[in-house]
């Protein structure tokens, strides 16, 4: 049986490799679905509330009001050293890659499963018309992309 739970947080980033708009400072309302897979036993499988136990905390302190930003964005450096200058804590969300919405998917299903929830799928909605479902073959094939060094810069296939 699968349970799904939906979360949502709101969150800046940019795309710096790629050469449109989105290498711009802009923002998404970020939509997750969590696919659960769960076993009942008796008349209830697990609480929804068990769930949101974990991710509403998890979402809000790490996510909410961030700023998305890969490590090797020259923008970060220029954050850390406004911190530094002026004793201001913006909240930021390192990734060691571009921030795509397939690379936020790696790292939301990661952490996630880390807390020993079953997670098979996770669908990421950046905008009003796209949304990616990334799924445990998917997380798989990326963690033995990325442990084999794979570049983690955004490969655009062109149309
Ligand atoms: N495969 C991906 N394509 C794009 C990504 C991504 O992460 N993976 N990200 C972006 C940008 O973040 C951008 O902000 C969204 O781009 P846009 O082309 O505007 O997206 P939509 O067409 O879905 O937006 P609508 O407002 O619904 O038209 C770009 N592509």
């Amino acid at each position: 049986m699968i349970i799904q739970k939906s979360y949502k947080f709101y969150a800046a980033h940019r795309n710096e490799e790629l050469q449109d708009k989105c290498s711009n400072l802009h923002g998404h309302r970020y939509g997750i679905v969590c696919h659960f897979q769960v076993e009942r036993d008796g008349a209830i499988s697990t609480l929804f509330g068990d769930f949101d136990h974990f991710l509403e905390p998890h979402f809000k302190e790490n996510y909410d009001h961030a700023m998305l930003i890969h490590q090797h964005d020259p923008l970060y450096e220029t954050l850390q050293g406004h911190m530094k200058r002026t004793g201001e804590n913006l909240r930021l969300k390192v990734f060691p890659n571009p921030t795509s919405v397939e690379n936020l998917a790696f790292m939301l299903f990661s952490e996630i499963r880390e807390f020993g929830l079953d997670l098979v799928q996770l669908d990421v909605q950046e905008t009003d018309t796209s949304i990616i479902q990334y799924t445990l073959n998917d997380w798989r094939a990326d963690q033995e992309r990325f442990e084999a060094g794979a570049p983690h810069h955004a490969t655009v296939d062109s149309p």
